[in-house]
């Protein structure tokens, strides 16, 4: 047990690619906590998926031992927290867990929206924060300028501000000072009874369920008996221990630290983020203030490309939801797709990690549906329902209204690609509420659709701006609007997996897009093939892909049966990431084409 005075324990926040695990790594490095032959580049980054797509997911955390300038030995806890915007509620939860922050600041970039979305929510846990400008040892960095913006924009004082290099470890002695010095130590009663913060937890395939805590108050032993407040639920404690990165086990924790527990717990979702662990008996009559849980606003279908693999599709997302809390399922089944689920993200991101860890880890072929948020759906009877896939929309003459979620989105952007954005929110039903300059970057606010964002919104922002803008985006709450259900019908049959919420105003628009870029992916059959796009009964915008006439083995005149097996076999393999519907073979990469739109 270390005593308080002598604990540090803090996050890294910044913008995507500032180089926050970088720095991380480096940290860990200096103080010798891993050898420098175990050294792997972001090591906090564990998943696979994580290292090949750059991204932090799940929030980490290493005890570090510092001999400061002044001979002192401390403990230094950090909390790697996750950039992206789907994840800002681990980043919230994680904030709470630790008492300070280091403001990492790529100084060739500057404050980007992500940067202000973490430090505030930093601020908004009162931590003392540490300004850190990383990529010194870039010709493009300009600090001068950079802790100026840092001053004007987030108002904070930025004069002592850490040049570091986490490339070239220029910086890092510096920014471990600084740790000690600027930041406060923890407070906590030992002799009260336990009051420990569950900040996450995960399962593993040896252990079971890992959770990791903060100690507020008393001692967390191994072998003892803890209460989890939220549900009253006892576990004895089989395993103390903190993360160097690799575990090592400790006989017990005590107020300040952080480390984990394990008690033959069998499932994430046992452990509720946010709760408060006590003692079995004369425990700790208060809770800690519980966090809010993580609430998924995206869905979307997925179902296996070849339905024999439903039961090996299940089996992914059981596992898969084991170990994450805010991926929510149920089974679905559609017209045309089969057996499926209809699954619920945190976020696009979310939404693609979790795709892609289905079909590579478990290897299944997937088509996933059009994302889609909740609607409110009121009925005329008073009734309210929760519509979160479109497929299930009411019959329409027996709705009243339909709510909508929004959000309020910040972005950051170089002037020159101002008028283009601005262009964009506009086209996506987007309402301007700010827009202010920081040197020659302007921040834009807007309060949008976010059916409007969660499609493509991102891709298009990038690509308009050639990668410059940067984009948060909080929840803000539902408003009424014009919504209305467009159906897609090829060959004259619905294909629910393609049906969408639309604004009316933008449904033709919408309509002849879809069907225009239908005709381009479906590929050509025997027969003719109408496309339409329909709200209710009443069609708004039509294609026709014309008839095949060619027979592909017709040019195999002669008898080589080999060689229009050879032919016949081939067409066979391109129809395997194919699904059909009624007699028409709709390929894969059509349910996702189809809904980006070009504006
Ligand atoms: N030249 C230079 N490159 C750096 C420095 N620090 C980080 N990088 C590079 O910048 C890129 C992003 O760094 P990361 O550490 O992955 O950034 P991050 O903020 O952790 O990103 P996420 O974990 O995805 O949020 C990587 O290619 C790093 O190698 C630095 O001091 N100098």
């Amino acid at each position: 047990m270390t005593d308080l005075a002598h604990i540090r324990n803090f996050s890294i926040v910044a913008h995507i690619d500032h180089g926050k695990s970088t720095l991380a790594d480096r940290l860990i490095q200096e103080t010798g906590t891993v050898k420098d032959r175990d050294m792997k580049e972001q090591l906090l980054d564990s998943m696979d998926i994580e290292r090949e797509r750059g991204i932090t997911i799940k929030a980490n955390t290493v005890r570090i031992d510092y001999t400061a300038d002044n001979g002192e030995q401390y403990v230094l806890n950090l909390i790697d927290t996750p950039g992206h915007v789907d994840f800002a509620y681990e980043v919230s939860r994680s904030m709470r867990a630790v008492e300070g922050s280091l403001l990492v600041v790529d100084s060739t970039q500057g404050v980007e929206a992500q940067t202000l979305a973490n430090v505030y929510q930093a601020i908004d846990a009162d931590h003392d924060i540490v300004p850190v400008l990383n990529k010194i040892d870039l010709p493009a960095s300009d600090c001068d300028r950079v802790a100026e913006q840092i001053e004007d924009v987030i108002g904070i004082d930025a004069s002592e501000a850490i040049q570091v290099s986490a490339k070239t470890g220029q910086g890092i002695h510096e920014t471990l000072e600084a740790i000690v010095t600027h930041l406060p130590a923890p407070k906590g009663n030992l002799d009260a009874p336990l009051k420990a913060m569950l900040v996450d937890s995960w399962y593993d395939a040896y252990l079971g369920v890992i959770v990791l805590v903060r100690i507020m108050d008393g001692t967390l032993k191994k072998g003892m008996r803890v209460k989890f407040m939220s549900n009253n639920t006892l576990h004895h404690v089989d395993r103390v221990g903190v993360f160097r990165p690799e575990m090592e086990m400790v006989d017990s924790l005590g107020p300040g630290e952080i480390g984990f527990l394990t008690a033959s717990i069998k499932q994430v979702r046992d452990t509720r983020v946010g709760d408060t662990i006590t003692n079995d008996r004369n425990g700790a009559e208060i809770a800690l203030d519980g966090f809010k849980p993580a609430q998924p606003v995206v869905f979307c279908g997925l179902f296996p490309v070849d339905s024999s693999e439903f039961e090996d599709l299940r089996d992914a997302i059981d596992k898969l939801a084991l170990n994450d809390a805010s991926f929510s399922f149920e089974m679905e089944t559609s017209a045309a797709l089969g057996f499926g689920f209809r699954c619920g993200f945190l976020g696009l991101l979310h939404l693609e990690v979790i795709r892609d860890r289905i079909e590579r880890e478990y290897d299944i072929e997937l088509i996933t549906t059009a994302p889609s948020v909740i609607y409110h759906v009121f009925m005329k009877d008073g009734e309210m329902i929760e519509l979160h896939n479109p497929a299930d929309m009411p019959d329409p003459s027996k709705v009243d209204h339909i709510e909508e979620p929004r959000i309020k989105a910040t972005i950051l952007v170089p002037d020159e690609f101002l008028g283009d954005v601005l262009k964009l929110c506009q086209d996506r039903r987007g309402i301007q509420m700010d827009l202010t300059y920081a040197g020659s970057r302007a921040m834009v606010v807007y309060d949008l659709p976010l059916n409007e964002v969660v499609f493509d919104f991102y891709d298009r922002l990038k690509s308009v701006t050639k990668g410059y803008a940067s984009f948060d985006y909080q929840m803000t709450g539902y408003t009424e609007d014009a919504l209305v259900k467009m159906s897609v019908l090829v060959n004259d049959e619905p294909v629910d997996a393609l049906s969408t919420m639309v604004h009316r105003d933008r449904a033709e628009m919408r309509g002849r897009a879809m069907c225009e870029k239908l005709k381009d992916l479906i590929p050509r059959h025997m027969f003719k093939i109408p496309i339409q796009a329909a709200i209710g009964g009443k069609v708004i915008a039509r294609e026709t892909l014309s008839a095949l006439r060619k027979d592909v083995t017709a040019k195999c005149y002669g008898g080589d049966a080999t060689r229009k097996r050879k032919l016949l076999d081939k067409q066979k393999a391109g129809k395997k990431k194919m699904r059909q519907f009624g007699k028409v073979d709709i390929p894969q990469e059509a349910f996702i084409s189809a809904l980006k739109m070009d504006s």
